[in-house]
């Protein structure tokens, strides 16, 4: 059977609002003002390392590695505190993964998330026992775009064919990069307009993904 490597945040989840209020509760430690929703999820898919670059230089900082790692540490204090106190499954995401499940597929987690994180992200939702590799944003020197993560989830589900779906610019160079075919979900978090990513297909809500990988395997 097939192999299939998803992304998490924006492809799988909505996690952007545990991210949020955990940036802000990070920042509300030092008295600082807290960024709106829509100015954390743009910084959101290059991983927490750059997360925290973004959020530190759009307060206007240019943080030295200790000032970073200050912040990245109080940032993932709250976050794994509760990951999922206001994160969502999208709609029919959890049916379509327990569908290729049992026709077969064998299915990884590839994300810039960390790996504890993530893997605390799929426990509480129930579907961890779904996934045969999760490769997170810590467990490699290499973060997406760079295509070793996504290779690395690729090689562990040892199949001939194997697809990637993701929701971002990162997921697209990645797959490009890594040379899979890639399934674009266009409700994630997404900057650019659909035409600008390279992918070989879309969706817009996950019953439709079942068919499409078929499609794509054709
Ligand atoms: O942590 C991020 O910035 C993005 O995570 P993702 O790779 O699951 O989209
Ligand atoms: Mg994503």
């Amino acid at each position: 059977m097939p192999g299939v490597v998803f992304d998490l945040d924006g492809t799988l989840v909505h996690s952007a609002p545990d991210i949020h209020a955990a940036v802000n509760r990070a920042l509300a430690e030092e008295g600082a003002e807290p960024f709106s929703l829509a100015e954390i999820t743009r910084f959101i898919g290059n991983g927490v390392p750059v997360l925290i670059k973004r959020v530190l230089a759009a307060r206007g900082e240019t943080p030295d590695g200790h000032r970073h790692a200050e912040m990245q540490d109080r940032f993932m204090k709250h976050y794994e505190a509760d990951p999922t106190a206001l994160t969502s499954v999208y709609p029919g995401a959890e049916a379509a993964l327990r569908h290729l499940h049992s026709e077969g597929w064998r299915i990884a987690l590839c994300t810039n998330k960390p790996y504890a994180a993530s893997r605390q992200i799929l426990s509480n939702f129930g579907i961890l026992d779904l996934f045969d590799a999760i490769v997170g944003g810590d467990c490699l020197p290499q973060r997406k775009p760079d295509p070793a993560p996504l290779r690395a989830a690729a090689a562990a589900l040892t199949e001939e064919v194997v697809l990637y779906v993701g929701d971002s610019e990162v997921d697209a160079a990645t797959a490009e990069a890594a040379g899979l075919r890639f399934a674009l979900f266009t409700e994630g978090y997404r900057h650019a307009p659909v035409h600008d990513l390279p992918h070989h297909g879309l969706f817009s809500h996950h019953d439709e993904l079942p068919d499409l990988l078929r499609h794509l395997l054709a």
